[in-house]
């Protein structure tokens, strides 16, 4: 299982580069129905067919009912082909006949053949070499340690031969837990330690991020915890988390605090609703503090109703997944006495980025040892929590020893000389390194163009002719679009890293909605997403309707719909109906498949039983695919990407819906840049924010948009001053740190002079952090503006040409 999630990421890192992946799945889809029967259906939409003529029952022969009981025709794909003519039809019972055998020819092959275990091929290396600082942190007893790594020093490698240090000096694997701040780092670690130690040790290790971990321990012990969640509670993500919001928005406000509601952004109150959370609030400790302002007590109105409806739904959100577990290992001690027993070795990376609630959670746990990575100059998370003084705290608390890593092995030297030179000017600094890099003499270059779109050009230009690979950073994903404009028109291959892209598509989340409501039939934005799509004749009044009779039950709106009566139109009522006998025929599938079926040879698409063969009998039986693929506007574009997501459940068996969903869940943006070993031919330019880029490496590097209001953000500064000011523009500077610090080889800062902002060009100032840089780090290049616009593709020919402009790329 521990692999799975990495399989998961490939393929969804695979899934947002320019070129899709295709599988046969419609073939697969094939080979998952009854004896292909031909019926003699015209070619005509399924609704036209239905409601015009009669026909025969594909299963028993019996007339096929009239209009009014049209949902009992299923059509069924056959042999790949999307033509009508090539649909059969059952009559219910047929239909339910079909799911009934489907499910007994999984069971019984279940029960005769196991599933065969393909042995995987270890490949052992010997160990990674250290340095000297290396070499001392990773053999330093088992007192608290905190290391402070600077960029490209090498932590992953003393991270890797810690742990494995530690099982050589006879540790117990299972007694080791590394935590990690992203799924990519904890799979990163993972697969080194395969190679390093034995397989088997290796994956009695736990590794996992934060989020993870804690979830597997709510997931265990959450009957020890005080509080109304129960056992098989939904997770919300981020997106649903702020759906929530809006939903509790929309309700009537109370009495003295009126609101319009569609001047209140959803995402600004769940950002506020996370932060407080984050410092140790709940609805009602939040509600007893005085309010100064009108924001506040909206804030503090909406928590209470998200958090009451949270509890409803038996559902966590992402911050509560730590302060839950924070609090189970406060206050049971058996808990807690279980976990600190299992771990006595507690490693965690990235530790900078840690926040209050980490902290305590780390605490807690932390039994025998005790072995931080981090490196403050690289803090980049405050905005969304990260508490900076958690070293601090931590050197306090443990009485840590302090081991200091920085000799860099990824940057020439100029390159990390202009870097420091921009950090050095923080404010508030801590554990200053003195850093060396490798030899080179390339300086940055520092780029003034005309506007965005020059950029853009420019930036295309050195794509095409850098040797090696190259990353283009930027602080907002906004600036991403002009670039893969340029790219394309120059044929340069490119994947752009936004992982969030992917699962924010509308047919992404009316899929994982569907799923979402099968695992937890409570969920009513699940409910809503999909009620009506495609279209059962459910309109918002009916589902207003509901909402009164869901609230009257208080068993939520799948229940309601499965009962529902006037005045919920007789239509609606019936259509949901045989929607929710469909979800609940599906639901007894799901639970019923605990193991996917070994796959005869030959058979391509899903393995009968899997998750991505139960995700497309969903469409199937819902009636989706075919909505999808034949009403939808981008229908094939759409269902390609729907089958992404059917080979991102391909791992899973279909039983294991929950632990799927746990995993989508806690994918983040950063995860998706994942290395490039199994690529056959890897995409030479990578597009991310620099937030994503941490922890990567690049040949060339181009950060893009170095201007006042981008770098440092408008957002991050904005309404604060003193203090708070200063530390948002410190964390600023830190980006622009770990983005240049990314760079082996050559580095660009580039910057416009105008730039098109909400539809007006306005005039940009340089950062006021390339001013931190030295003269002797850098060359400065300024792009005179085109001639005109007619002479624009004259002037990029010639301008490709001039070799100063371009020098170093
Ligand atoms: N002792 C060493 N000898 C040679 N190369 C090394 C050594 N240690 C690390 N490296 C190399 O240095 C590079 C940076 O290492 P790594 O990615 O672990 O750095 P990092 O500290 O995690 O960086 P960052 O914090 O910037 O993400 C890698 O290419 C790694 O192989």
């Amino acid at each position: 299982a521990s692999r799975r999630p990495r399989a998961v990421l490939r393929a969804a890192k695979k899934s947002t580069s320019a070129e899709p992946l295709t599988t046969n799945f419609e073939a697969a889809a094939a080979s998952v129905v009854a004896k292909p029967q031909r019926l003699p259906l015209p070619a005509k939409t399924r609704k036209t067919v239905a409601f015009n003529q009669q026909y025969l029952c594909a299963g028993c022969g019996c007339l096929l009912p009239p209009e009014h009981e049209i949902d009992h025709i299923v059509p069924v794909a056959l042999n790949g082909s999307d033509a009508l003519s090539n649909l059969q039809a059952l009559c219910k019972p047929c239909h339910q006949q079909k799911t009934r055998d489907q499910r007994h020819t999984i069971l019984d092959a279940v029960k005769k053949e196991p599933p065969v275990v393909e042995e995987k091929e270890v490949k052992r290396v010997p160990p990674l070499k250290l340095n000297d600082q290396q070499r001392a942190a990773v053999e330093a007893s088992t007192e608290p340690i905190r290391v402070v790594a600077g960029p490209g020093t090498g932590k992953t490698r003393v991270l890797t031969r810690r742990v494995a240090h530690l099982v050589e000096s006879g540790a117990r694997a299972s007694s080791v837990l590394a935590l990690t701040f992203t799924n990519r780092a904890a799979n990163e670690l993972r697969e080194r330690l395969e190679e390093e130690i034995n397989p088997q040790d290796a994956s009695s290790i736990s590794v996992g991020t934060f989020h993870r971990v804690c979830l597997t321990m709510l997931r265990d012990d959450v009957e020890a915890l005080e509080s109304p969640i129960k056992r098989g509670f939904a997770v919300y993500d981020q997106a649903a988390m702020i759906k929530l919001c809006g939903r509790c928005i929309a309700e009537k406000p109370p009495v003295g605090l009126g609101w319009d509601k569609s001047e209140i952004k959803p995402a600004r109150v769940q950002s506020a609703i996370s932060s407080l959370k984050n410092a140790g609030f709940d609805a009602s400790s939040y509600a007893d503090l005085t309010k100064e302002g009108y924001g506040d007590r909206i804030v503090s109105r909406v928590f209470d109703l998200y958090e009451k409806t949270l509890q409803q739904r038996n559902a966590v959100d992402f911050d509560d997944m730590l302060s839950l577990t924070a609090r189970l290992l406060e206050h049971s001690p058996a808990t807690r006495a279980k976990y600190a027993g299992r771990w006595k070795h507690v490693l965690v990376d990235e530790f900078q980025d840690t926040n209050g609630v980490q902290y305590d959670v780390l605490k807690l746990l932390a039994s025998d040892s005790v072995f931080v990575v981090g490196d403050s100059d690289q803090a980049i998370y405050g905005w969304r929590g990260a508490d900076y003084e958690n070293q601090q705290r931590y050197d306090d608390d443990f009485g840590a020893r302090l081991l200091k890593l920085e000799r860099n092995y990824r940057s020439a030297q100029p390159i990390l000389s202009a870097a420091s030179a921009v950090v050095e000017s923080t404010t508030r600094r801590r554990d200053a390194l003195s850093l060396e890099g490798r030899e080179g003499s390339l300086v940055p270059s520092i780029v003034e163009l005309e506007d965005q779109d020059d950029e853009a050009r420019w930036i295309a230009d050195v794509c095409v002719r850098a040797e090696g690979d190259v990353a283009v950073l930027y602080r907002t994903n906004a600036q991403s679009r002009a670039v893969e404009r340029e790219l394309l028109k120059a044929g340069v291959s490119y994947q752009l890293l936004h992982a969030k892209g992917f699962f924010e598509r509308k047919e992404i989340r009316d899929v994982l909605a569907y799923l979402r409501l099968l695992a937890y039939p409570k969920d009513d934005d699940a409910f809503e997403r999909v009620a009506n799509v495609p279209p059962r004749a459910v309109g918002p009044r009916s589902l207003e309707r509901l909402r009164v009779q869901a609230l009257e039950g208080g068993e939520g709106m799948l229940h309601a719909a499965a009962n529902a009566k006037s005045p919920v139109p007789a239509r609606a009522a019936s259509n949901l109906k045989v929607f929710t006998d469909a979800l609940d025929e599906l639901r007894e599938l799901q639970q019923a498949t605990s193991t996917p079926i070994p796959a005869e040879e030959g058979h391509a698409g899903p393995l009968v039983g899997s998750m991505a063969w139960f995700l497309l009998e969903v469409l199937a039986r819902t009636g989706y695919e075919h909505y999808l693929r034949h009403e939808s506007v981008d229908g094939a574009d759409r269902w390609r990407n729907v089958r992404e997501l059917a080979n991102l459940a391909a791992p899973y068996a279909a039983g294991e819906l929950v632990e799927f969903l746990d995993t989508l869940a806690l994918v983040q943006d950063q995860d998706m840049a994942a290395d490039d070993t199994e690529e056959k031919t890897p995409p030479k330019v990578r597009l991310m924010t620099v937030h994503a880029s941490k922890g990567l490496e690049f040949q060339t590097v181009i950060i893009a948009g170095c201007e006042e209001g981008l770098l440092p953000h408008y957002y991050a500064t904005a309404d604060k001053d003193g203090e708070e000011l200063a530390q948002a523009v410190d964390e600023e500077r830190r980006l622009l740190y770990v983005a240049m610090t990314r760079a082996k080889e050559s580095l660009a800062l580039t910057r416009a002079r105008t730039r098109l902002t909400w539809g007006v060009s306005r005039q940009m100032e340089a950062s006021r952090f390339l001013d931190e840089i030295p003269a002797d780090l850098r060359r400065d290049v300024r792009v005179a503006a085109p001639p005109s616009s007619s002479r624009r593709r004259r002037w990029s020919s010639s301008r490709r040409r001039s070799d100063g402009m371009l020098a170093g790329f």
